[in-house]
């Protein structure tokens, strides 16, 4: 079985400096992970180095089997980027920006047909928002508009959806209508790779969790083992002098700083 994501000691950042190092995960079809850590712990890094949006600086990152950058139909892989917001630059409304998603699947010069414009309002019913889908993204709220990403991501209907923070900004309510979307897009074999720092909407959903913690992964396991504290374990010296970070609890026993590694 083709891996959907393969790192073998990788090591991904910005110009030449690593953020991510020396990094081994594997991550198969259909699996539903979460990835956690502090801030600036480099999860953004990790997953935008699946997206060819980071550079790998050593190591292989293999994504659905290829090498990043080398897989042809970019719209097998989805992506809900963090604190993204839709530029109002360009008047456009959700119906629109949900199809560009779908378009993404298709490939260009290509014109949506029944299916797609069915499979563009069955996405934004997914994310409860039928009753917009003539507006203008514009005019939407921010955790309104995190919500098209979403939805944009899910026309495509990826293979591997990766989402930094889908949850953040977003009402209880809409949290758990995601949980739900996302229990049913993995029940159809979609694999999952959500950065979060609050597991509590998606538990039922993501089942093993990934630990970034200075740039390495501290801890991989079942998201039932996984807790950080902002006077948890995973804090080096050089920590000392940063503001608290809000961490993600979860009720389950406790890992040490050592755990899983
Ligand atoms: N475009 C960039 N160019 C250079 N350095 C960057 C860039 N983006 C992020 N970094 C650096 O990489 C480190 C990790 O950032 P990253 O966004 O991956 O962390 P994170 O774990 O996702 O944090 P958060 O929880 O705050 O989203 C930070 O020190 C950051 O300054």
């Amino acid at each position: 079985m083709t891996a959907a994501i393969r790192l073998r000691d990788a090591s991904i950042g910005y110009g030449d400096v690593p953020v991510v190092c020396g990094v081994d995960l594997t991550v198969q079809p259909g699996e539903s992970v979460a990835v956690l850590g502090s801030n600036g712990s480099g999860k953004t890094t990790l997953a935008r180095g699946l997206l060819g949006l980071a550079a790998v600086l050593g190591g292989e990152v293999e994504v659905l089997g290829a090498p990043v950058g080398r897989l042809r139909e970019r719209g097998r892989i989805g992506y809900v980027p963090q604190r993204h917001t839709v530029s109002g630059a360009v008047p456009a409304t959700v119906r629109e920006v949900v199809g560009v998603g779908r378009l993404a699947r298709l490939g260009l010069f290509r014109r949506l047909r029944p299916a797609d414009r069915a499979a563009v309002a069955d996405a934004v019913a997914a994310v409860g928002l039928s009753d917009r889908m003539g507006d203008p993204v514009a005019s939407l709220s921010g955790g309104q508009q995190r919500r098209v990403l979403v939805a944009r991501a899910l026309a495509a209907q990826p293979e591997l959806l990766i989402m930094d923070e889908p949850t953040a900004g977003v009402d209880a309510a809409s949290q758990d209508a995601l949980a739900a979307v996302l229990a049913g897009v993995s029940a159809s074999g979609t694999t999952l790779l959500v950065v979060t720092h609050e597991t509590g909407p998606l538990a039922g959903v993501l089942t093993r969790a990934v630990v970034v913690d200075h740039g390495r992964i501290g801890y991989d396991g079942p998201l039932a083992g996984a807790e950080v504290h902002s006077d948890g374990g995973h804090h080096h010296p050089d920590d000392s002098g940063q503001p608290p970070v809000k961490g993600y609890r979860i009720d389950q026993p406790r890992v040490t700083s050592d755990g899983g590694r």
